[in-house]
C-alpha cells in the first residue's frame, strides 16, 4: 500500500508522526441554546462541558448543514450521509438532493439511459414510484416526486401507481396527512389529463422498506408484500382514509410506524400490485435505506426472504445506490463522484485505522466516510468492527444503545498500541433523538458522555490525542420553533410540538489529550469552517500535510 506516489503526503513541517488519535463522531449532537428542549444540555455531560469551558482555543463550532455539506439551500438540515461524506472526504461535493434538482429542472433526467430503460415498459406497463413522502430533503423530496410524476406522464406513462412511505422522522409526526393530500392533488391533475394515477400502497418508513444495513429484512418484506404482491394486514380504499383510521385505532401511532396497507378498489381488489412488464422507480436519492429494496428488486438470486413472485420489471433507482455493487443496475441520476478520501490517503501513508460503530451507524463511519465505497482500502492497515444494534425496538426503549460497548472496544484497541487512528461513531443523540422522546434522549446523551469518558481516560493513559466532533444536529433541539422568533410551538391541544428531525445547528469540535503537541490550537481565521475541514485537521495530527485540494486545516501551531 505504501509507495503509491499519487497518495504520498508530505511530512508536516511542525507536527510529528506516530501520534495515536482517538477520533469520536457523535451522531446528531449539535450546539443550541441551553433550554429545557435541549436534551444535551439536560443530560449529564461533564466531559463535553469540561472540553467546552476549559480550553476555548481547542473547542469551536463547525457548520454541518446547507452548502457546507453540499445541500441545495441553507434551509437544508444536515444528515448522516452528507455529514460523513464531508468528514471523510475533506471536500464538499454536490449531494444527491442537488443533483436530482438539476436533472429534473433541465429535463436531463428523461434523456438519460435510466429513464430510457424504464420507458421500455411502454406502451402497456404501469409505472410504480416507491419512496419516502416528505419534504425533509434527507432521503427524498415531495417537490421532486411531483415533478417526476408530471414528467413521467408527459413521457407517455398512462398508468402510474405510487407506493408511499410516511415519514415523521425528518419532518413532524402527523405531517404525512398533508403530504398525502398534496400527492392526491397532483395525481388528480394527472387523472384530469387522462393518466390513471393512484396511490397503491403505504406504510411507515420504519416498518415498511426503509431498514438499513440489513438490520431487519422483515421491514423490506412488509413492503414487498404490499407493493409487489398487493398483500398487507390492512386494506383501505384511500390512503388518507388509511392514515386516519389507523391512527384512530392506535392514537399513539407515529407516522414512522404505520403498518403496511394496500389500497383496494370497490370490489376489494388491490389497485396496484407490481406485475410483469411494469416499470419501477425508487425515488429516494439517498442510498442507505433503499439498498435493501434495490437488491430485492434487482437481483435474480435473492434469499433474504421469500419474494413469492419475482416480476419481470424495468427497475431504476433515482440514483446509483452502491457503486461497488453496481446497484441498482439502472438509475436516473449519477451520484456524486467522491474519490481520494482521507481513508485512502491514510493507508497509502502507513497510518493504521481501527473503526467501529453499532449496526445502525456502521455504514456511515465506514462506507459513507470512504466516499460511498464498500470494503476497506487495506486488509492489514484497517479493521472495521461492527457491534450489533438492538433489533425490533425503537431506541427510546434502550437509549443507552451500544455506546459503552463501543467505547470499551475502542479503548481496548487504542491501548493495544496497534492502531494510529481509532475512529468511532456514537449513535445515541441521533437515533434516540429521532424517536422524539425527550427524556429518553437525555438518557442517551448522558450515556454518550460516559462513553466519551471511557475513551478519553484511555487517551490520557496512553498519552494520545483526541478529536471529538459530530455529523449534524438532532438531540440539542427537540421542539418545533417559530422560524422567526425561535419560540417553541404548541399544537391546538396546547402540547409542545415534538421535533424528531435533525437541525441546522452547528456542531462542536474539540481536540486535546496529553499527546497533542504544544501550541496546537484552532485557527481564528476560518469562522465559516464546516465538516469538510476536519479531514485536513486529523491528517495534520497524524504528522502529514493535507492534500492540496482538501478544505483547509482547522489548526495552527503557536510558539
Ligand atoms: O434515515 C434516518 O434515520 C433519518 O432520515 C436521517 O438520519 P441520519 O442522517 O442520521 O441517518
Ligand atoms: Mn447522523
Ligand atoms: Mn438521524
Amino acid at each position: 500500500m505504501e509507495g503509491d506516489d499519487k497518495f504520498k503526503l508530505a511530512p508536516h513541517p511542525k507536527l510529528p508522526k506516530g501520534k495515536k488519535l482517538m477520533l469520536i463522531i457523535l451522531d446528531g449532537w449539535g450546539e443550541q441554546i441551553p433550554d429545557e428542549f435541549n436534551a444535551i444540555h439536560r443530560a449529564q455531560t461533564p466531559i463535553m462541558d469540561y472540553l467546552k469551558t476549559t480550553a476555548p482555543e481547542k473547542w469551536r463550532l463547525l457548520k454541518a448543514h446547507g452548502a457546507a455539506v453540499g445541500l441545495p439551500t441553507e434551509e437544508d438540515m444536515g444528515n448522516s450521509e452528507v455529514g460523513h461524506n464531508a468528514l471523510g472526504a475533506g471536500r464538499i461535493f454536490k449531494q444527491g438532493a442537488s443533483l436530482v434538482d438539476t436533472s429534473l429542472e433541465s429535463g436531463a433526467i428523461y434523456e438519460g439511459d435510466g429513464f430510457k430503460y424504464v420507458k421500455q415498459a411502454l406502451p402497456n406497463g404501469t409505472l410504480h414510484l416507491i419512496g419516502l413522502l416528505s419534504d425533509g430533503g434527507v432521503h427524498s423530496r415531495m417537490d421532486q416526486l411531483q415533478m417526476l410524476l408530471k414528467g413521467s406522464a408527459k413521457q407517455g406513462f398512462k398508468r402510474i401507481r405510487v407506493h408511499v412511505l410516511t415519514d415523521g422522522r425528518d419532518v413532524a409526526d402527523g405531517s404525512s396527512l398533508k403530504f398525502v393530500q398534496m400527492l392526491e392533488d397532483t395525481l388528480g391533475e394527472l387523472r384530469q389529463d387522462g393518466c390513471d394515477a393512484q396511490i397503491a400502497s403505504g406504510g411507515g418508513r420504519m416498518r415498511v422498506i426503509m431498514d438499513r444495513y440489513e438490520n431487519d429484512w422483515n421491514v423490506v418484506k412488509n413492503g414487498w408484500d404490499a407493493q409487489v404482491l398487493g398483500e398487507a394486514p390492512h386494506r383501505f380504499t384511500s390512503c388518507l382514509e388509511a392514515l386516519k383510521k389507523l391512527k384512530e385505532d392506535d392514537p399513539g401511532l407515529n407516522d414512522q410506524y404505520y403498518p403496511p396497507f394496500v389500497i383496494v378498489d370497490e370490489s376489494g381488489k388491490p389497485v396496484g400490485p407490481i406485475l410483469d412488464g411494469d416499470a419501477v422507480v425508487t425515488f429516494n436519492f439517498r442510498a442507505d435505506r433503499m439498498v435493501m429494496l434495490a437488491k430485492a428488486l434487482d437481483h435474480e438470486d435473492f434469499d433474504k426472504f421469500d419474494r413469492v413472485r419475482y416480476p419481470k420489471i424495468y427497475y431504476a433507482g433515482m440514483l446509483l445506490y452502491d457503486a461497488e455493487l453496481n446497484l441498482p443496475t439502472h438509475y436516473l441520476v449519477s451520484p456524486p463522484q467522491i474519490s481520494e478520501t482521507s481513508g485512502e490517503y491514510l493507508v497509502h501513508n502507513g497510518i493504521k485505522s481501527w473503526v467501529c460503530s453499532e449496526t445502525v451507524k456502521f455504514g456511515h463511519v465506514t462506507f459513507v466516510w470512504n466516499g460511498n465505497r464498500s470494503g476497506q482500502f487495506s486488509d492489514t492497515l484497517e479493521k472495521y468492527v461492527q457491534i450489533p444494534s438492538d433489533q425490533g425496538i425503537s431506541f427510546d426503549k434502550n437509549p443507552e444503545m451500544k455506546a459503552i460497548a463501543i467505547a470499551e472496544k475502542a479503548a481496548e484497541a487504542f491501548r493495544s498500541g496497534e492502531w494510529d487512528q481509532v475512529r468511532v461513531n456514537i449513535a445515541n443523540g441521533d437515533m434516540v433523538g429521532h424517536t422524539g422522546n425527550l427524556e429518553a434522549t437525555i438518557v442517551g446523551c448522558t450515556a454518550t458522555d460516559k462513553a466519551i469518558k471511557i475513551m478519553l481516560d484511555t487517551v490520557e493513559e496512553v498519552g494520545g490525542v483526541f478529536m471529538i466532533t459530530a455529523d449534524h444536529g438532532n438531540a440539542e433541539d427537540m421542539v418545533k420553533r417559530n422560524p422567526k422568533t425561535g419560540a417553541p410551538i404548541k399544537d391546538k391541544q396546547g402540547n409542545y410540538q415534538i421535533l424528531t428531525s435533525h437541525t441546522c445547528a452547528p456542531v462542536p469540535i474539540a481536540i486535546g489529550g496529553p499527546g497533542l503537541p504544544k501550541g496546537v490550537q484552532f485557527r481564528q481565521d476560518l469562522p465559516n469552517a464546516g465538516l469538510a475541514n476536519v479531514a485536513s485537521t486529523f491528517i495534520n495530527l497524524h504528522g502529514f500535510e493535507a492534500p492540496a485540494d482538501y478544505e483547509p486545516t482547522l489548526i495552527e501551531i503557536v510558539d
